[in-house]
């Protein structure tokens, strides 16, 4: 049952969140238990082994499988690039779109690498959202609209999501919802992005302080509506959609995990079925992830968006179950026990 079908506002969605699935311990033990009796010292796989174990616990199966990995990328246009926080124009927004569309990206590239389903959800590239500094970004109508087209597009039948994003301007909005969120200094949220040089960052900052100073105190899905845009509303609208079906997530870089920062405001434990695919280049992102206490499976100085880490991480985790699933134990092997 999708947790948006039956919500009529924000204020009955945030009530709904209360009834989402936690995680299956008993197949997350009897993974643990696996792990212990599989042929290799025990902890000697690492992460591998808590990876394996993570997906047991959301899938609800000590042996958890990927046979379908669905990708998303979702695209949307800010109001707040009137501000000049961009180097790149906002048509770039709809052409990657065509460009992901016709396979160019390196999105695709990375999907096939890793065996994952990529689809492109363009959010009315044609209407950007307002200006931030201005007023609220979007109305609660059209937050709950992009929220419901994230949950819609989430296949029942995935074993992991893997999530990305698009859109010119959006490591400034990453970067108000994080600063909103976390507090600090607008100045530690915000980074590059696509290029801006210290000067440029030095306007994102003054920037992303002003929206934040304008909307303070907002939480939740009030804090997605003011400062947030259509795909991160919509990113929010997967992770919960795949929460209601235990579908664990691989969120991507910077821009991603504050998209999500609005639903750790509500209840930290929305984000326990998530996964982080990697540690972008963008500051502000490791600080995030120590905020909302994650660690991140890759480190490759990457800080380009599109769901390009989490698509990456997709084959560690691919990793950790062949592990899981394959290797002997010890009684099968006859290999001596400590
Ligand atoms: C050609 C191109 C491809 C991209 N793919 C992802 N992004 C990334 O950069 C954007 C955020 O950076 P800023 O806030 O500086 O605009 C987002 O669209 C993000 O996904 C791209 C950016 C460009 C220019
Ligand atoms: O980490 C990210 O998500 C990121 C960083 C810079 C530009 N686009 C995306």
């Amino acid at each position: 049952m999708s947790i948006l079908s039956d919500v009529t506002d924000l204020a009955a969605l945030t009530e709904a969140l209360a009834g989402l699935p936690k995680a299956d311990a008993g197949a997350e033990a009897a993974a643990r238990d696996r792990q212990m009796s599989l042929t290799k010292p025990p902890g000697s796989l690492g992460r591998l082994e808590d990876l394996a174990c993570f997906m047991a616990a959301w899938q609800g199966d000590a042996r958890p499988r990927i046979n379908h990995a669905q990708a998303v990328v979702f695209a949307g246009n800010h109001g707040v690039c009137a501000q000049g926080v961009n180097p790149y124009p906002q048509e770039v927004t709809v052409q990657m779109v065509a460009n992901f569309e016709a396979g160019g990206a390196a999105i695709n590239q990375l999907c096939r690498a890793s065996g994952a389903d990529l689809s492109v959800v363009a959010l009315d590239l044609d209407r950007p959202t307002e200006d931030f500094t201005q007023g609220p970004a979007m109305s609660a109508a059209e937050t709950l609209d992009a929220l419901r087209r994230g949950a819609a597009v989430v296949d029942a039948n995935a074993q992991v999501l893997v999530l990305g994003e698009m859109g010119i301007g959006n490591s400034t909005v990453a970067a108000a919802l994080a600063h909103a969120a976390f507090g600090g200094a607008a100045a530690d949220w915000v980074g590059r992005g696509t290029g801006s040089d210290a000067a440029g960052r030095a306007r994102k900052a003054e920037v992303v302080a002003r929206g934040v100073a304008k909307h303070a105190g907002a939480l939740g899905f009030e804090l997605l509506a003011a400062l947030g845009g259509r795909e991160q509303a919509a990113l929010c609208g997967a992770v919960l959609e795949a929460r209601a079906r235990r579908i664990p997530v691989l969120l991507d870089g910077f821009i991603c995990t504050a998209a999500v920062a609005p639903l750790f405001t509500l209840d930290p434990a929305l984000l326990d079925h998530c996964l982080i695919g990697h540690v972008s280049a963008e500051p502000g992102h490791a600080k995030l992830l120590d905020a909302i206490g994650k660690a991140p499976i890759l480190s490759l100085g990457m800080a380009l968006g599109e769901g390009s880490g989490a698509a990456l991480a997709l084959g560690i985790l691919r990793a950790a179950l062949e592990c899981h699933n394959g290797m002997a134990t010890f009684a099968e092997a006859g290999v001596s026990d400590a």
